[in-house]
């Protein structure tokens, strides 16, 4: 067992796909959605309404502001899948180069990384997540099946004389702390 994918146990007997190469020296895994979803455009009225407030030097409301922000929050668009690997490599999530183009897609988190300890964390089992923002002025509609993005397994180096780690992973996005 060096590295490689499973499907999250909730979605067994779903016909997820295990993530894919589509060509021979493709260095990505293809990441499917595991579900229909939609992501909203960020240009909603909500959004726009503080922008409006913006430029007219009126101050937007504590309830305008947290409507805005709803509106950017990225989607976290699950996956269905788990990914081991060995100790030294972790998983890099990237986006299609194609999601911008054709979609006005973007991974707000610039690269994902998903750590060897998050596999089978007892939070969500190391459930893999892709972040995505839908920078385009229509939603967009994702089916399942869909690739959104693509895994890249990785090797990484640590520092020398590194204060020692023992804390176990329990989750993932924020769970270590602030
Ligand atoms: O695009 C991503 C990025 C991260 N993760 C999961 C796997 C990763 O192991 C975990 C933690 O990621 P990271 O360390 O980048 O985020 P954090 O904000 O530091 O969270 P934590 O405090 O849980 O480490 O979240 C995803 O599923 N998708
Ligand atoms: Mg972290």
């Amino acid at each position: 067992m060096a590295r490689g994918f499973e499907i999250v146990s909730k979605y067994a007997d779903q016909g997820l796909h295990l993530p894919y190469r589509t060509t021979k020296q493709a260095a990505g895994y293809d990441f499917e959605a595991a579900t229909d979803f939609t992501l909203p455009s960020i240009w909603k009225l909500n959004f726009v309404k503080i922008l409006w407030q913006l430029r007219h030097g009126e101050t937007s409301s504590e309830a305008d502001l947290d409507a805005a922000a709803k509106t950017l929050k990225p989607y976290l668009v699950p996956t269905g899948i788990k990914a081991y690997m060995n100790d030294g490599e972790y998983l890099m999530i990237a986006n299609r180069s194609s999601n911008p183009l054709k979609r006005g897609l973007i991974l707000p988190n610039g690269v994902g990384v998903i750590d060897a300890d998050y596999y089978d964390n007892p939070n969500n089992e190391g459930e893999i997540f892709i972040q995505l923002v839908n920078l385009g002025i229509r939603d967009v509609h994702i089916k399942k099946g869909e690739r959104l993005g693509q895994g890249i397994f990785t090797p990484y180096l640590t520092a020398d004389n590194e204060a020692q780690v023992t804390t176990t992973r329990t989750g993932g996005f924020g769970s270590s702390g602030k």
